[in-house]
């Protein structure tokens, strides 16, 4: 693109990002001069800048559809919903995407029953940019064409993607919600297991004090008069790990702390403070700014009555995570040949002896299930002894795998008391799933988090740009290709079979 004196542009300032700028020189193609609004000169190469959109060309300084702007980049986009998110604007359109910015402040006029009422049945783009207006979108499409829709609802940890699908859920409760209700609706079991399932799947991290650490599908069915008639919650990728390793300030699942603070209960099952436990004090951090872990404990206890989880079964629940919090208290010291260990001392098997009875297991089997692996051969089982080491993998492998069973049964009942409509004819997904993630160190599950993203941004990339483009060419129109990273290569390979062999063998 060529500048001339005067051309509005963007320009990157080092520790700033974009900047706006005003070409003051543009004597040749080689560099161009312009005048920053911080009043600071550079002298720049011409593709390094981009052009701008003017306050005035956008009328009034900000579009609610970001296909309204003339210069679709990115400074453009980033500086469009700043400006709209400092008057509280928070949502904006780009076509039929919505895009959400965290207020990080509570917006209830933004979500009552006026509003929910104000977006019913009205075309998206007719009122300001609104989930609820996606949300109705979907239910129309589904009611009008007799088809099946999904909302798939993604961004960085922190973003608000859990807040957004409730208020998704919210909004189809509402407009979906049965004539007569019984005490235990669908609709209320739907947003009721929400709080039982952020106890079991949520944690403190660095940026969210309540990140979802899970990804989850939620199926809201509907009968042929657009009313609910059944529901189901699937569940991907539960960070396993958090149970038996955490970092400073994040923290374990919830649902640990709740136990540990919930006085008599946890008395019942031997437990103490957080920090007594190994799987919790590998973080000094135990409270949440505002919470309360006791009243959260019965917060959870009522979300369990409410989706129709007996008190026996809480019961066994809870004993399942005290279990997994004495567990992670067992050490091992080294036994008496090489390379073998055994419990290393009363402490531990006072934890050793409270899993048993917890877990309803004979502690000698337990014993030989965490210091040694048996080994199938053809000439029959070879038992072999483990190390100190080796026996303390073998516990936080066992404490993962309890937990995430748990986990898995907990889901299964809710979905089994809020009940199915195997005869529904449509219903709307709302996928809420963690988007790309790159740490320091990045293990197997970022692998499967990043990978799950990259097969969701393909599907998007196919639907928005590759079928879009395929149609313009079949009917000729006149239309430049739009460049962007296809990475179909790179699934196709991970995909394959081969490529796994050869990450097993290698
Ligand atoms: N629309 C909103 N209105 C008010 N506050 C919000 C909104 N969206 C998000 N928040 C705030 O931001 C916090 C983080 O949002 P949320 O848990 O939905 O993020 P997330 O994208 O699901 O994160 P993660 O991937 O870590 O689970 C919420 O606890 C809430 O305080």
């Amino acid at each position: 693109m060529s500048y001339r004196k005067g051309s509005k542009v963007w320009v990157e300032e080092k520790g700033e990002g974009w900047v706006e700028a005003e070409v003051v020189e543009a004597k040749d193609r080689s560099a161009v001069v312009v005048l920053t609004s911080q009043r600071k000169k550079i002298s720049v190469l011409p593709e390094k800048l981009l052009p701008r959109d003017t306050d005035e060309n956008l009328g009034g300084g900000h579009v609610d559809d970001m296909t309204k702007l003339t210069y679709l980049n990115e400074p453009g986009v980033l500086y469009n919903l700043k400006r709209r998110y400092a008057l509280n604007e928070i949502y904006t359109y780009t076509g039929s995407i919505l895009i959400a910015v965290n207020p990080f402040t509570r917006l209830p006029h933004l979500y009552n029953e006026y509003m929910m009422e104000q977006y019913k049945g009205v075309q998206l783009g007719e009122l300001s940019p609104h989930v609820f207006a996606v949300a109705d979108a979907s239910y129309r499409a589904m009611l009008n064409d007799s088809m099946s829709q999904s909302i798939l609802v993604s961004g960085e940890s922190g973003a608000g993607k859990t807040e957004t699908t409730k208020l998704i859920m919210r909004y189809l409760t509402y407009v979906g919600g049965r004539a007569v209700l019984d005490d235990r609706s669908v609709e209320q079991q739907v947003l009721e297991s929400n709080p039982l399932l952020e106890a079991f799947g949520n944690a403190k991290t660095v940026r969210n004090d309540n990140s979802s650490r899970f990804g989850k599908f939620v199926e809201i069915q509907f009968d042929t008069s657009g009313r609910i008639s059944g529901a189901a919650i699937r569940t991907y990728l539960l960070e396993r790990s958090r149970v038996v390793q955490i970092t400073d300030p994040e923290r374990n699942f919830h649902c640990f702390y709740q136990l540990c603070a919930s006085g008599k209960d946890a008395e019942l099952y031997k437990l103490g403070h957080a920090s007594t436990f190994h799987y919790l004090n590998q973080s000094k951090t135990y409270e949440l700014e505002g919470i309360n872990n006791e009243d959260e404990y019965w917060k959870t206890k009522r979300a369990m009555d409410i989706v129709g989880i007996s008190r026996s079964d809480q019961d066994a629940i809870f004993r399942t995570l005290a279990a997994i919090l004495h567990l992670g208290n067992i050490e091992f010291s080294p036994g008496k040949d090489s390379d073998s260990s055994k419990i290393k001392d009363s402490t531990s098997n006072f934890h050793l002896q409270m899993t048993a009875t917890l877990l309803m297991c004979d502690p000698d089997v337990l014993v030989s299930s965490l210091c040694t692996r048996s080994i199938h051969t053809n000439e029959g089982i070879i038992i072999k002894e483990l190390d100190c080491a080796a026996a303390a993998a073998n516990r936080d492998a066992l404490a993962k795998t309890v937990y995430a069973r748990l986990f898995d049964w907990l889901v299964e009942n809710i979905n089994k008391s809020i009940g199915q409509d195997v005869d529904s004819k449509a219903q709307i997904g709302v996928l809420d799933i963690y988007g790309f993630e790159s740490f320091k160190h990045n293990s197997f599950e970022q692998f499967c988090i990043n990978f799950a993203n990259e097969k969701l941004q393909q599907h998007f990339n196919e639907h928005v740009f590759k079928m879009e483009q395929e149609e313009y060419k079949s009917e000729k129109i006149n239309w430049s290709y739009i460049e962007f990273i296809d990475n179909q290569d790179m699934l196709d390979l991970i995909e394959k079979e081969t490529y796994w062999n050869y990450c097993t063998a290698g």
